[in-house]
């Protein structure tokens, strides 16, 4: 006979963490938020009194209002794309996961993941399963998300975290399939870009496996769409600052794709769980001005999975899962 189940039990929480947005595309919330993302040390690991007086005398004042014009752009109904679609796909996991409480939190700004781990703590939530929205895994990403969760739980046992998806089966199967439906509704071009945000090479050097396992996501999918190898590139973008960073640049792919005659690209951005500024202003807008300007016709860019079924349903799987294996 199977147990009942305890009804005194905790539930257990599970909790989707993305980077976080401003709350409004305006100078002084861009700000607020840059200010609270460029003083983690896991972003930027510069020692504070070099790297305070150039955040705040030169990278705040002149980018946050230069930025909040670029979100005004993109901004939704509801608000910051991130934040709208990350909302909207923790419902749609809460719809397949009812055993468990689910939520989502941002590592910057609105919803705090410290005051929604200490929250699920003062309630007396059960085991707390944290899946960063990062497939790949990073030290400036996930191991940030890591050392909130870290602060909160401490060694209690009572929270763990998963490092990446970034080779999970239905995870890839969903980036393929939404590829294939792309392609069915839209045409296909004659490359197919798939666009990491990037990190400084430094820390790849240092050890950071982001790199890696970018490099395998791409390699799964183009393998789940049985491409021929050269009909995908894979570049890396949003580069912040002067030092090197992860290459070949998307931009510059572009340009070069472009003046070599290549009149179609398609672009996809499996590093993003969700749309956002990196998505789609800088890779729908920006990228694709960038490729017409350099002879290229149309850059279609292929949306990130947000709250589609198969997305929901591979998240929901993986934290089923890990629950499961912690039992
Ligand atoms: C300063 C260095 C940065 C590192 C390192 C970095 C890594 C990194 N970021 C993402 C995902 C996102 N980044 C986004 C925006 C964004 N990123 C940086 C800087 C670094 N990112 C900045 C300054 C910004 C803000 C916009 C700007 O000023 O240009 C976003 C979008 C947020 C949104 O509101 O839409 C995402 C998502 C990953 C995955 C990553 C390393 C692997
Ligand atoms: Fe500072
Ligand atoms: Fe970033």
């Amino acid at each position: 006979m199977s147990e009942s189940p305890n009804p005194q039990a905790a539930r257990d929480a599970v909790v989707l963490v993305n980077l976080g947005t401003p709350d409004a595309p305006t100078a002084k919330a861009v700000r607020r938020y840059l200010a609270e993302f460029l003083h983690d040390h896991r972003v930027v690991a510069l020692t504070r009194w070099l790297w305070c007086p150039i955040l705040h005398f030169v990278i705040l004042p002149f980018r946050s209002p230069r930025v909040a014009k670029l979100y005004a752009g993109v901004w939704m109904a509801d608000g910051s794309p991130l934040a709208v679609h990350t909302a909207r796909l923790a419902d749609a996991v809460r719809r397949q996961m009812p055993e468990a409480q689910v939520v989502h939190a941002m590592r910057y700004g609105k919803p705090s993941l410290r005051q929604t781990l200490e929250s699920l703590d003062a309630d007396g939530v059960g085991r707390v399963m944290v899946l960063p929205l990062y497939p790949q895994y990073s030290t400036t990403t996930t191991a940030s998300v890591g050392d909130v969760v870290d602060r909160v739980f401490g060694s209690s046992g009572r929270a763990r975290m998963r490092a990446d998806y970034h080779l999970d089966p239905a995870w890839i199967e969903a980036v393929a399939a939404s590829i294939r439906a792309h392609w069915a509704q839209h045409g296909r071009g004659e490359r197919l870009l798939f666009s990491f945000h990037g990190i400084p090479q430094r820390l790849s050097d240092a050890g950071d496996p982001y790199a890696a396992q970018c490099r395998a996501s791409c390699d799964a999918i183009v393998r789940a769409l049985e491409l021929p190898e050269d009909a995908a590139m894979l570049t890396f973008q949003s580069r912040f600052g002067r030092e090197p960073w992860l290459q070949p640049y998307t931009d510059k792919t572009l340009e070069a794709l472009g003046a070599a005659g290549v009149r179609d690209v398609d672009v996809v951005c499996p590093g993003f769980a969700v749309d956002c500024l990196e998505t789609l202003e800088e890779i729908a807008l920006q990228n694709a001005e960038i490729f017409r300007a350099h002879g290229g016709r149309h850059l279609r860019y292929i949306p990130c999975l947000n709250e589609s079924p198969a997305h929901a349903a591979a998240l929901a799987a993986l934290a089923r899962r890990d629950l499961a294996d912690w039992a």
